[in-house]
């Protein structure tokens, strides 16, 4: 039997549906959510990531600012522009492009946005908000790959899943929401001994690790859930995810792809979050 291909693609094309038709109607009270982006120095990948956003904040009817800076600018500078854009009416969302270059303290600049424009959802206090369920932003990625998987109509609650990675952008994030969702939740990581014999006890397996196609049929148990976070460059110029798609196919009821997985639903709840920003901001 092959697996369920969760379409990420598509439902993040009904997120982006519902969030321009609530746009049409904060218009209507006169409201515009903003979105700035900031961009330093030339990655190709950020480049391209940075412009997906810049033209879905179109299609939503926001306003948007991309700012582009030379790979020499200082941590100083930047400072400066994020503490500009917190003072800014018309932006309501704040989110710089990672990584920056090594002689920027990415923590620095990221703890300077103000908590209520942080879309991102990656200061402290949001991170603090989300691990003890106050109200809050939640981080686009995790919040993507919960929607996928209620969307998809599967649940959650009590369900073991097994995350592999503990980045605080992906994995950590992603533990707490699948927690929040009842789940029973394993963490796996680098230093983890047994992790095929734990993976394979999964009834949800979310990857984030950033290795092309390291997860192969092994680690699945049959008919788990799989989540592939993994957006890897091959040499070829081709995506892989860090999941060997074709052989856990035949093994998982359900499954991402990649591209048109977790990674459009991560733009879709930026969206969001910019939207969820702006209300919060105007009082509505
Ligand atoms: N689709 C999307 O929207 C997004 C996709 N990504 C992608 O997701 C992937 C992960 O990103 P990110 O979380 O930032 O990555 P990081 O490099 O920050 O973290 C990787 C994590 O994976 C763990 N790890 C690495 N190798 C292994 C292994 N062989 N077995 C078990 N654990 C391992 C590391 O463990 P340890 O802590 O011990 O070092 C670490 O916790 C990347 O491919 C990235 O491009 C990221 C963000 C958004
Ligand atoms: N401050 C900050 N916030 C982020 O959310 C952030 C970041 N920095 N730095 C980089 C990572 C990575 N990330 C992705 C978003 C969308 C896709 C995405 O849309 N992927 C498409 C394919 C895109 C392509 O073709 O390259 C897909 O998977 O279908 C991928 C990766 C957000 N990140
Ligand atoms: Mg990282």
């Amino acid at each position: 039997m092959s697996a369920k291909v969760i379409d990420g693609k598509r439902i993040a094309q009904e997120i982006k549906d519902e969030i321009r038709l609530e746009t049409e109607n904060l218009k209507g009270q006169g409201i515009v959510p903003g979105l700035a982006v900031v961009l330093v120095g030339g990655d190709p990948a950020s480049a391209v990531y940075v412009g997906n956003k810049e033209k879905t904040c179109r299609e939503m009817g926001f306003y948007s600012e991309v700012h582009r800076l030379p790979e020499e600018t200082t941590e100083a500078e930047l400072v400066q522009l994020v503490g500009s854009l917190n003072r800014s009416d018309s932006v309501h969302g704040i989110l710089v492009q990672l990584p920056l270059p090594k002689h920027i303290n990415e923590k620095l600049v990221i703890d300077a946005i103000a908590v209520h424009k942080d879309v991102d959802s990656f200061s402290p206090q949001n991170t603090g908000n989300l691990v003890i369920g106050d109200e809050s932003l939640l981080p686009c990625t995790p919040a993507g790959i919960i929607e996928l998987i209620k969307r998809t109509g599967m649940d959650i609650s009590g369900k073991h899943a097994v995350v592999i990675g503990r980045s605080n952008i992906v994995g950590k994030p992603v533990a707490m929401l699948l927690l929040r969702e009842n789940a029973t939740v394993t963490i796996c990581h680098s230093r983890t001994e047994n992790m095929e014999r734990i993976a394979a006890e999964a009834d949800i397996l979310v990857v984030a690790i950033g290795k092309p196609k390291a997860i192969d049929s092994r680690f699945i148990k049959p008919g788990a859930v799989v989540i592939d976070v993994g957006v890897n460059r091959l040499n070829n110029g081709k995506l892989a995810g860090d999941v060997d798609y074709d052989d856990c196919l035949d093994k998982a009821s359900a499954i991402t792809p990649v591209p048109g997985g977790v990674g459009p639903m991560t733009i879709a709840m930026l969206m969001k979050n910019t939207l969820k920003a702006a209300q919060l901001q105007a009082g509505v």
